[in-house]
């Protein structure tokens, strides 16, 4: 599946007055099967919004999304849903489904309305919550698990639709760094084994360099930039997007190359 964004822009609306475009140019992007692109920019730049735009949550005030070359909005929603799978940033959750619920309400898009789900339906959950290794949680409420276990929830609930496009937001933050390991490498799992397109939004430029095929960088004020990693992720636009100085080292580790920033600020 083909997942292609052309000249497409947003803006918000206060009352009845458009607010200014939140992209300085039209965003342009196309993403094969199992490929990977990262988000990058920095808080406030659109990240969320353009995941929302992406998938049709939100409409693009200009410009469009194509699946496969036919119009988003010309898909039936239903239909769309099983196509693609968006994980939203995980916030706690209040109320008192248990994780097995959470994630059969993720096979939506396969139950018919007022049905029950099917054993098909719960055994796919299963099925799901084992692949992100949390099948031990299946029958705690989302208030007993912690902040990183939801997020694992969350991507299963996705999965169970079966997508051949991921999109998610921020998927490790909040996490402590040995669940970030764990979503990173499920992710890339996904991609190259299962052939799912993932579009992720991160705030770690490590982890664009660990999974993504290309990314896409947009800051306020600021030219959208796409491409493959190596050609966007340099020092000299970390500056001009982040205004922070970051050093690129590139080494060799079990005979692949190895791409990491640190800010200078922290090198002693
Ligand atoms: N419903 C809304 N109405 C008006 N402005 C909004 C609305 N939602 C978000 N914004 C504004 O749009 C801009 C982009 O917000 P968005 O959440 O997409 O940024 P982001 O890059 O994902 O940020 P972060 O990295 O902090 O999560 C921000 O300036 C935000 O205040």
């Amino acid at each position: 599946m083909r997942i292609t964004v052309e000249n497409a822009n947003f803006h918000y609306k206060k009352g009845r007055k458009n607010l200014p475009n939140l992209y300085v140019n039209p965003i342009n992007f196309s993403l094969d099967t199992g490929e990977v692109m990262a988000i990058l920019g920095p808080n406030g730049a659109g990240k969320t919004t353009m995941l929302k735009c992406i998938t049709g949550l939100l409409n693009w005030t200009e410009g469009q999304t194509y699946i496969d070359g036919k119009p988003l909005t010309k898909i039936n929603k239903r239909a769309l849903w099983k196509r693609i799978g968006y994980v939203p940033q995980a916030h706690k959750m209040v109320f008192g489904f248990s994780i097995i619920e959470l994630v059969v309400m993720g096979r939506a898009p396969y139950i018919s309305t007022l049905a029950q789900p099917s054993k098909v339906d719960i055994e796919a959950a299963y099925e799901a919550l084992t692949l992100v290794g949390i099948k031990h949680l299946a029958n705690k409420t989302c208030n007993e698990v912690s902040g990183g276990e939801l997020q694992l929830a969350l991507i299963a609930r996705t999965l169970v639709s079966d997508p051949e496009v991921l999109i998610l937001d921020e998927p490790e933050s909040h996490l402590d760094i040995q669940k970030q390991v764990v979503i990173l490498q499920t992710i890339k799992q996904l991609a190259k084994e299962r052939g799912i397109s993932c579009i992720i939004n991160t705030h770690y430029p490590n982890h664009a360099f660990y999974l993504a095929d290309y990314v896409l960088m947009t800051a306020k004020e600021k030219e959208v930039v796409y491409g493959q990693v190596e050609a966007i992720m340099t020092e000299q636009r970390m500056k001009q997007f982040f205004d922070v100085d970051v050093k690129k080292v590139i080494y060799e580790e079990n005979d692949s190359i190895v791409q990491t920033m640190i800010p200078r600020a922290l090198s002693k």
